[in-house]
């Protein structure tokens, strides 16, 4: 039995129209597939949970139809049974997460993929837990964990009237680069205590700093070049104080991939990243965002498996 968790409103309707086409196919019926759809956001966790408590001996993958803030929830809701395979078929607006993991196709083909030959490889994603909640608070992340400058351009992209407004005017796939162009006038340094692998860095203030699972960001954006989805560190990318029109020019060289050549970018790898601050470090954890004044990074030590194409 598969069962199907799909977030009607991801992707501005797109993953429920596609919702009704894999239901129409045979395959759907032949699997043994059941689905349910996402009343409100934190639901896809709690339906992941629950699914996985009870049918964890008899279920063969959960198949995620939505964007990436529905698989996040979804790989948070499977913790107690971390090795169901997850089925993840984008209809998002970003889809980050599928670049990641390099999936070829998309839609209903994806889906028939999945049913009759999916690869399944395993994922070392990363834990994160903020505000010294280690024993409690621990969760996974499946793109990216970033602070200041990246939680200010989430927190501005979440707004509902800029939401509404992307949304209206078909351009939400262009989120994630045109609150970085509003917010950029706001932007100013950050001021904290930076460790990697236990080693505390000589750095102390930066536009931001951002930790990934694999390059892709913003819906696209190849942020961080030499990050690999299965290698067993994450890929942490440090953009150094900057003017206003530096900065933007750096963001447009993103796109070429250039940006990693700037003497004020800094790449690196670690296994974990503690980072603390005395002022509070405004963030954003696949595309969700807040504020906190400290976080503790760590590579998971348990794969999850992904369904692949
Ligand atoms: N029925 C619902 N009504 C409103 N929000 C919902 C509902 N179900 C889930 N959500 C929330 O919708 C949010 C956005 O969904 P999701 O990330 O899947 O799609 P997206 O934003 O279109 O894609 P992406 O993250 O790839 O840009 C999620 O954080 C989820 O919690």
């Amino acid at each position: 039995m598969y069962i199907m968790i799909v977030n009607p409103v991801a992707g501005n309707g797109r993953a429920m129209s596609l919702f009704r086409r894999i239901q129409n196919e045979p395959l759907y019926k032949k699997e043994n597939c059941r689905s349910f759809l996402t009343e409100e956001p934190g639901h896809a966790e709690r339906l992941a949970l629950q699914v996985t408590q009870i049918h964890h001996e008899t279920l063969k993958g959960i198949i995620v139809l939505g964007g990436d803030g529905t698989l996040h929830e979804v790989v948070n809701g499977i913790r107690n049974y971390f090795e169901t395979p997850v089925c993840f078929i984008p209809a998002g607006s970003g889809n980050d997460f599928a670049r990641g993991i390099s999936l070829k196709k998309r839609g209903l083909k994806l889906f028939r993929s999945y049913m009759r030959s999916p690869k399944k490889p395993k994922v070392f994603l990363a834990r994160y837990s903020l505000n010294n909640r280690q024993k409690h608070g621990r969760r996974t992340f499946i793109n990216s964990i970033g602070f200041g400058l990246d939680g200010v351009v989430v927190a501005t992209a979440n707004q509902k009237k800029y939401r509404s407004w992307t949304r209206r005017l078909h351009i939400t796939k262009l989120t994630y680069p045109i609150a970085l162009l509003r917010s950029i006038s706001k932007a100013k340094p950050v001021h904290f205590e930076l460790f990697l692998d236990g080693k505390q860095m000589n750095i102390h203030q930066a536009m931001m700093v951002t930790i990934t699972n694999h390059p892709y960001y913003g819906g696209g954006m190849k942020i961080a070049p030499k990050a690999k989805i299965n290698s067993k560190e994450m890929s942490v990318l440090v953009i150094k104080p900057i003017s206003k029109k530096k900065l933007l020019a750096m963001f447009i060289s993103v796109f070429l991939g250039l940006h990693t050549k700037m003497k004020e970018v800094e790449e690196w790898n670690a296994s974990s990243v503690h980072i603390s601050s005395e002022q509070p470090l405004p963030f954003q954890v696949d595309g969700q965002s807040g504020s906190c004044f400290d976080c503790s990074i760590k590579k998971a030590e348990t794969s999850t498996t992904f369904f692949s194409d």
